[in-house]
């Protein structure tokens, strides 16, 4: 998404694409903008704030912490994705906490602005519940595969989920760029030494290869099957 200083607009996000020219355009500009450094704190679960936060520009992951302060990622947006509609939707405290995992660019929507446009907007709402539709779905699936897989091929079924087809070879699949251990260990429940003993072990029969910062799935489907194999093994010794 194209992000210039002079062109703070909403006009790329999906969420908003109904809106005319003129309307993006008043929506964006009672919009505040900010940039985020990485590491930076956005927003803190159980805080009060209701603002609505739409990424321009960088990632930034949706946390939470354990009782005994374990972290543990519940997502990661990006450019073109937005947070923080839930506390806006339901008046209630934040649900999780937000951290910028990159510089990002973002815009910051009052939550009268956001709970306006859903109302007013049958397409905006229909969007939004899109992709709420979207986070049970991926909620539900990790609720599973924490209790059906072991640390290894939980690892295995999120590199499925954030591999991309390469668009130079056909039937590629590629992680770009891999995510730091600590934060595939964090969104798969798992230690930074587990993630990196789960991705090595695959390198020697070739299912995964390393090219400087991206991982390429060499056989897609093989990778699924030994998930779901090593799933049903799992499920079996219960
Ligand atoms: N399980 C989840 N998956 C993806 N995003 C989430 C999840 N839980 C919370 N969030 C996001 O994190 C935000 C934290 O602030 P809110 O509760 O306002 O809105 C929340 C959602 O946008």
């Amino acid at each position: 998404m194209n992000s210039n200083a002079a062109e703070k607009s909403l006009r790329g996000f999906s969420l908003l694409r109904c809106l005319s020219d003129e309307e993006i355009k008043s929506v964006s500009s009672r919009c505040r903008w900010r940039t985020y450094n990485r590491g930076e704190t956005i927003l803190d679960k159980d805080s009060t704030s209701r603002d609505v936060f739409f990424i321009l520009r960088g990632a930034v992951a949706i946390v939470s912490f354990s009782g005994a302060g374990r972290e543990v990622t519940l997502a990661t947006r990006k450019a073109g994705d937005f947070f923080g509609e839930l506390a806006a939707i339901d008046e209630k405290p934040r649900s999780a906490s937000a951290t910028a995992v990159e510089k990002s660019e973002i815009a910051i929507m009052a939550p009268d602005i956001f709970t306006d446009l859903v109302r007013d907007r049958a397409d905006v709402g229909f969007m939004l519940l899109q992709r709420l539709a979207d986070v049970i779905r991926t909620s539900g699936l990790r609720i599973m595969e924490l209790s059906t897989l072991q640390a290894a091929q939980r690892v295995y079924a999120e590199l499925l989920r954030m591999a991309q087809p390469d668009v130079a070879v056909p039937g590629l699949w590629v992680v770009r760029p891999l995510p730091p251990m600590h934060e595939i260990a964090s969104l798969t429940s798992t230690t930074r030494e587990t993630v990196n003993r789960a991705i090595s072990q695959l390198y020697p029969s070739g299912l995964l290869k390393r090219k400087g910062r991206n991982l390429f799935l060499m056989d897609r489907g093989k990778l699924e099957e030994i998930v779901q194999s090593l799933q049903a093994h799992h499920n079996g010794r219960k």
